[in-house]
């Protein structure tokens, strides 16, 4: 099957290389390589189900893969999600994950938390270290609201916030670790045309502050504006990558997103084992899948 696979160079930021996930019969994620370099907005697309969250699991340490490994600037990354924000990877979730009731500036000093280096004593102490360390992290956080658009609702709940603001709030969250990878998996879900185009400028700008993206999303036309280059996911495999006017055009992408079969498609046997696997997901037996 021929795939355009782009191989890691100098600029390189993310290099996964081989990623296959499996829950007991079913393979998730089968053999996938991607790699997303300085300055670039990657796509990952697919059908319900291709594996794209998985495949986003396996890159932030949620999920061990069972084979392949995942590079963040040339260090394999250990599989801990605490580790993989500390080496510079942030994400976004399918589901808002705020603290509903907390506020939006609060929101964005608990995903400082890997950047700060006072421990608790400092902070249950009060001591001198923390009330500096506090006083900067408010002033970042307050700069990312800034750039988010949300600084005139810092003492707001997370909960009273519109939905696209809750997105957006999710985003400055996350550029509170001071990514040099962010990760965003359905940025755009449920948003009105107008927010979504406002969530794409604000891809464009975290792009131009020097911080590589990843986004998974179904709304193809919002991923063909936004991407430099796109991955697609069928049934675990990646099938075609390159370019999003290439992507966009390719017939097995058409025919994948119709659902009408296409040369060097995942086959019969493999849909067979979804199935069965999907149908039995309580069993974690190793199954047929060699
Ligand atoms: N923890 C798990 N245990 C067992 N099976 C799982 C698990 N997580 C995902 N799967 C299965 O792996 C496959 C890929 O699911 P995944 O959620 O990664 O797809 P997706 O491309 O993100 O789909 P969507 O676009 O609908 O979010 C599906 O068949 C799903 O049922």
């Amino acid at each position: 099957m021929t795939t355009t696979t782009t191989t890691a160079t100098a600029t390189t930021v993310l290099d996964a290389s081989g990623v296959t996930m499996r829950f007991g019969g079913l393979t998730a994620v089968r053999d996938v390589d991607l790699t997303v370099n300085t300055g670039e907005i990657v796509g990952l697309i697919g059908p319900n189900g291709a594996g794209k969250t998985t495949f986003f699991n396996c890159l932030t340490g949620l999920y061990v893969p069972t084979e392949g490994k995942v590079a963040y600037k040339g260090t394999v990354l250990p599989p801990k999600p605490h580790l993989v924000t500390q080496a510079g990877i942030a994400r976004t979730f399918q589901n808002i994950r705020l603290f509903a009731n907390m506020t939006v500036l609060e929101n964005v000093l608990v995903g400082r938390h890997t950047r700060t280096k006072e421990g608790l004593w400092s902070a249950l102490l009060r001591l001198p270290g923390f009330k500096k360390a506090e006083e900067e992290s408010r002033a970042r956080a307050m700069e990312l609201l800034e750039f988010t658009g949300l600084a005139a609702k810092a003492d707001h709940l997370a909960r009273n916030l519109p939905y696209g603001e809750q997105r957006k709030l999710e985003i400055a969250r996350a550029l509170a670790s001071e990514p040099g990878l962010l990760l965003l998996d359905e940025p755009t879900a449920g948003m009105n045309p107008q927010e979504t185009r406002a969530a794409e400028e604000l891809i464009f700008a975290i792009r131009d502050k020097g911080i590589a993206v990843l986004v998974i999303e179904h709304d193809i036309r919002f991923i063909m504006n936004l991407c430099d280059r796109v991955a697609v996911l069928v049934q675990g495999e990646k099938i075609v990558e390159g370019p999003a006017e290439v992507v966009q055009a390719d017939e097995r992408v058409i025919a994948a997103y119709l659902g009408t079969p296409f040369e060097g498609a995942p086959g019969e046997a493999e849909a067979a084992e979804v199935e069965a696997a999907e149908a039995d997901a309580q069993s974690s037996t190793e199954g047929d899948d060699k």
